[in-house]
């Protein structure tokens, strides 16, 4: 059957990233208080491609994943990439692993037990060795310090989402991560919450108001004091109530030098 990838390219342009994106698949997660966590993640591959070729082997990807298929979890995303390297013939390659993560919160009072989901991603790169980037979102409610300051009664607050990246030395829990950035915002979130626990949350929110610049400096803060951490980065974003806008920050702390 005649190739069309191999065949010659005369536009002299390489290209960075091109490979397959969206690929839906089960994966394994290492989950701090039950030792494995399953999830289905969406997965994107890619590889640099050099000018001279038409197009990548597609099937390829997938014919790496669907090897590893026993087991898809961060210990294998270096063997995953130096094969998809071997097998394409390039000099970079590149995986990101998007999933829901579970984690199991209590409610403040009731101490009501609740599964919430995270947004995770697992981005990792690699041409001589191995980047890996750990990327978790974490939903929080923020109170708006300006208006409770303005207002005879009450101050608006809404849902905001952080998200932080990270690069490291040591193996980083993903739980660990979130208790951090909880406590970055005015209250924490919880699926499950009882009368007693949403009077609990009202009233920590209304205690602990934070402007979005708030929120990023005290996860500036927090992770900076973390010295396993290499290089950072936090975004803010604040869905605000009283806006059809966002309120948003970000920071970035890079000490790999
Ligand atoms: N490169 C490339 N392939 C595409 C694209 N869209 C679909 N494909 C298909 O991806 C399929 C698999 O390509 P290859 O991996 O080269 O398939 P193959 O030749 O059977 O596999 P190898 O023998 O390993 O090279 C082909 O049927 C392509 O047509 C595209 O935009 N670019």
């Amino acid at each position: 059957m005649p190739d069309m990838q191999k065949r010659p390219d005369h536009r002299r342009i390489p290209i960075a990233k091109v490979g397959v994106k969206d690929i839906s698949y089960p994966i394994v997660v290492m989950d701090k208080n039950h030792s494995l966590q399953h999830t289905v993640a969406r997965i994107n591959m890619y590889v640099d491609l050099p000018h001279h070729f038409k197009g990548t082997h597609m099937s390829r990807f997938v014919e790496i994943l669907n090897r590893h298929r026993e087991h898809i979890g961060l210990d294998k995303l270096e063997p995953i990439l130096d094969e998809v390297k071997a097998r394409l013939g390039s000099a970079s390659a590149h995986v990101e692993i998007q999933f829901p993560y579970f984690i199991e919160k209590k409610a403040p009072v009731s101490g009501a037990k609740s599964l919430m989901e995270y947004s995770c991603e697992f981005k990792a790169s690699m041409t001589d060795t191995l980047d890996f980037v750990l990327v978790v979102k974490v939903p929080l409610t923020s109170l708006c310090p300006c208006s409770k300051e303005l207002s005879r009664a009450g101050a608006h607050n809404q849902r905001s989402v952080m998200t932080v990246r990270v690069r490291y030395r040591e193996f980083i829990w993903i739980e660990d991560l979130v208790e951090l950035i909880e406590q970055c915002g005015s209250s924490p979130l919880y699926s499950l919450l009882k009368r007693e626990d949403e009077k609990y949350v009202t009233e920590q929110a209304y205690d602990n108001p934070r402007f979005v610049e708030d929120m990023v400096r005290e996860a500036y803060s927090r992770l900076a004091a973390v010295e396993n951490i290499t290089w950072f980065s936090v975004e803010a974003e604040n869905f605000e109530s009283i806006h059809n806008h966002s309120a948003y920050a970000a920071v970035e702390l890079d000490r790999r030098a």
